[in-house]
């Protein structure tokens, strides 16, 4: 083993945590030749995996900080222990394979192979100068010794908040904030943590159920929401008395720079992303600094952001002043690796599509070859240019993630797990705790708290549409909604309408006021679509969508493939018609219809012939294949979220990673 003191120049250096901290560099031998090798399933006999990164432990006591490391099968010459860029400590090394004789037959090959590192920033007490290592069946220890710790000498150094901004807070009043130098200002108090989505319906609506989940395990949350969608929750929801048991969490709020009268919706959705890194990204460090990061006699400051994965200012922000960074990005684990894959999408040639050549399968998003085709590459791709600021937007967004410490994805093993193991060999400390709704009424049950969750509704949810469920015979109605930001042409209207009407099946849609993009001529609906309505069809501007998937009466859902929808379509063992509109919808419905088979996609095609005949298909025809399938597919997504589940423990580790993250 090497205890090698070198100090390389030109690395990275934007080091965040002090603590408990792996860097991590996207860049880095992507894709699959440096750090890591490739995880694509072996083509033929014996081929390399990704070597699991290596389990750590970080103990502090009086005189050392000392760190071991899980290494089993590793002899010591394999392990490489330096210390690079002045501070940081990096655990590297490689597991290489066998000797392979040409007439060995491999039945099984679990054990990995291939590179690992792992790096830490030694705070300032450490001597960089005494460090020691040693290596026992299969354990590496690492003992860096502290130097005497300075008392305190002066409390003086005051610090004041400049300037109060809006809350809604639960927890006691606030006060100016002390500055006490080297002391743990909190120390007692849980870790407080600050959760930021990107300010549409999607995004709030699955990291509120985060941060629920985060209070009932007694931490401080901080919720940071746009004006305009905490206006719309408080109006639409019971999110105030609801969160009003929780005495750790406080709502704050941000503008984000879009007028009040902008849809947010439609083709003009995209809006926000300029904006909010334009004008909430500097509103935001303001907001953070002269807040002192949210501290209050009763509240440490923010011990961890967990941002919106497309929230990279947050990120940046997080890293410049040292506190630890999540990411959630709550889009499916496909479409985040998709989007993560841009830059060997673009290098390849294989986008931006210019609407030609669309049913070529993609090879370079690794995991995905055989079955995706560029048309079900995330909407993004839709461009006619590189340069297109929408596909650039969200090619760095993705690409910066392994900034952040680490990942949480809405998701569940079962499901997306040979995804995730692609994403986790670039972000390999991924959570997935998903499927975030029914987590959250789950670990409810267990508290015995209730079994009820909030909606999280913009809009107001239209009670009736249960009421007339609760007459129609089971599985035999189709759900209609196409989530918060579809906006259908009036043809495209009418075209679902007759092909709902001509299927002859019973059908809820949920028509949201701002969904149609023409309403002239609103008066000329065709009588047999409004009698046939009125026989078998309901509409609502709004549903309580959980319960009504959840609904004996629904036996297939007709959806855009929002990820929120597709989750809770799947926990209730819906099966689906997908009719994606943008971003990751086009990669989540090909995975529905190709990959779980849970469902048919109809993406690009709207024809009243078509949606006829999808809707007989799915209702009647192969109604028994596709709810024999959701129905093992609902099992699984239970069984991932109750006691001993694959994201029952991924959230429990998560919380004490996020408890070990306090310095
Ligand atoms: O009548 C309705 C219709 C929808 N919902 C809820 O609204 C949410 C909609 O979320 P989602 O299905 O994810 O769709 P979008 O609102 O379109 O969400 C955006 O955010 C998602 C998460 O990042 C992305 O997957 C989508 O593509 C993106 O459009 C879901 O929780 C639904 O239960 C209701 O409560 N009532
Ligand atoms: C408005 C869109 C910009 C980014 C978000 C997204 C993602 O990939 O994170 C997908 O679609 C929308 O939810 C968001």
């Amino acid at each position: 083993m090497a205890l090698i003191p070198s100090f390389f120049g030109g690395r990275r250096s934007h080091v965040f945590d002090p603590f408990s901290l792996d860097i991590w560099d996207p860049f880095d031998g992507f894709p699959f030749s440096g750090t890591v090798a490739n995880t694509n399933a072996p083509s033929s006999g014996r081929e390399s995996t990704a070597i699991d990164n290596p389990r750590i432990d970080w103990k502090e006591t009086p005189e050392a900080h000392i760190i071991k490391a899980d290494l089993p099968g590793l002899r010591k010459e394999e392990v490489k222990v330096e210390v690079v860029d002045d501070r940081v400590l990096q655990i590297s090394g490689e597991r290489t394979r066998e000797q392979e004789e040409k007439t060995d037959q491999w039945h099984r090959v679990e054990r990995t192979t291939g590179k690992f590192i792992r790096r830490f920033r030694l705070p300032e007490n450490a001597r960089m100068n005494q460090i020691k290592a040693n290596m026992e069946n299969g354990v590496l220890t690492v003992v860096v010794p502290k130097m005497e710790e300075k008392k305190p000498e002066n409390h003086n150094n005051l610090k004041f908040p400049s300037k109060s901004q809006r809350e809604d807070c639960n927890c006691r009043s606030q006060k100016q904030v002390f500055d006490m130098g080297h002391e743990d200002e909190g120390a007692g108090l849980p870790p407080h943590v600050l959760v930021f989505p990107l300010p549409i319906q999607g995004h709030v609506n699955s990291m509120l159920k985060l941060a629920e989940l985060l209070c009932l395990a007694d931490l401080h949350v901080t919720m940071l929401v746009s004006d305009y969608s905490h206006g719309r929750l408080l109006r639409h929801t019971n999110v105030q008395s609801r969160f009003a048991h929780y005495q750790g969490f406080c709502f704050r709020t941000i503008s984000d720079g879009l007028p009040d009268d902008h849809p947010r919706a439609g083709d003009r959705v995209m809006d926000i992303m300029p904006s909010i890194k334009n004008v909430t990204g500097p509103l935001f460090k303001e907001m953070m600094i002269s807040n002192n990061c949210f501290a209050s006699d009763n509240r440490r400051a923010v011990t961890c952001i967990i941002a919106d994965g497309v929230l990279s200012f947050a990120g940046d922000f997080a890293i410049e002043r040292g506190i630890p960074l999540i990411y959630f990005r709550t889009v499916s684990a496909c479409s985040f690796w998709a989007c993560f894959c841009m830059h060997e999408l673009i290098e390849a040639d294989e986008i931006p599509l210019k609407g030609n050549g669309m049913d070529l399968l993609v090879t370079s998003v690794p995991g995905m070859e055989g079955f995706l085709r560029r048309r079900d590459l995330p909407g993004f791709c839709r461009v006619d240019d590189i340069a297109d600021p929408r596909l650039q937007i969200i090619r760095t967004e993705s690409r910066q993630t392994p900034r952040a410490q680490a990942v949480i994805k809405n998701t569940f093993e079962d499901l997306e797990g040979p995804i995730v193991s692609q994403i986790r060999t670039q972000c390999p400390n991924l959570f997935s705790i998903g499927p975030l709704h029914a987590h959250l009424k789950a670990r409810l049950v267990e508290k015995k708290t209730s079994s009820s969750t909030s909606s999280g509704s913009f809009w107001e949810e239209d009670r009736s549409c249960v009421t007339w469920l609760d007459s129609q015979p089971s599985k035999s109605v189709i759900y209609v909604s196409f989530g918060s930001i579809t906006v259908v042409t009036r043809d495209q209207l009418l075209e679902f309408w007759h092909g709902l009407v001509n299927s002859g099946q019973r059908f809820l849609w949920v028509m949201r006021p701002d969904s149609v993009a023409d309403k002239n001529g609103e008066s000329q609906i065709p009588t047999e679509l409004l009698e046939g309505t009125k026989e078998r069809g309901y509409m609502v501007g709004w549903a309580p969508q959980e319960e009504v998937l959840a609904h004996p009466a629904i036996g297939g859902f007709l959806t855009h493939s929002g990820w929120n929808s597709t989750l809770e379509s799947i926990v209730a063992g819906v099966p689906m018609i997908c009719w994606p509109y943008f971003a990751d919808q086009m990669i989540n419905s090909r995975f529905v219809s190709e990959v779980w088979k849970l469902g048919l996609d109809m993406k690009d095609s709207c024809d009243r012939v078509i949606i006829e005949e999808i809707v007989k298909d799915l209702m009647d025809i192969r109604k028994d294949e596709f709810q024999q399938r959701a129905n093992q597919m609902a099992k699984l997504a239970k069984r991932a979220v109750s006691e001993g589940g694959s994201s029952y423990c991924n959230l429990d580790r998560l919380i004490e990673y996020i408890k070990s993250m306090i310095v």
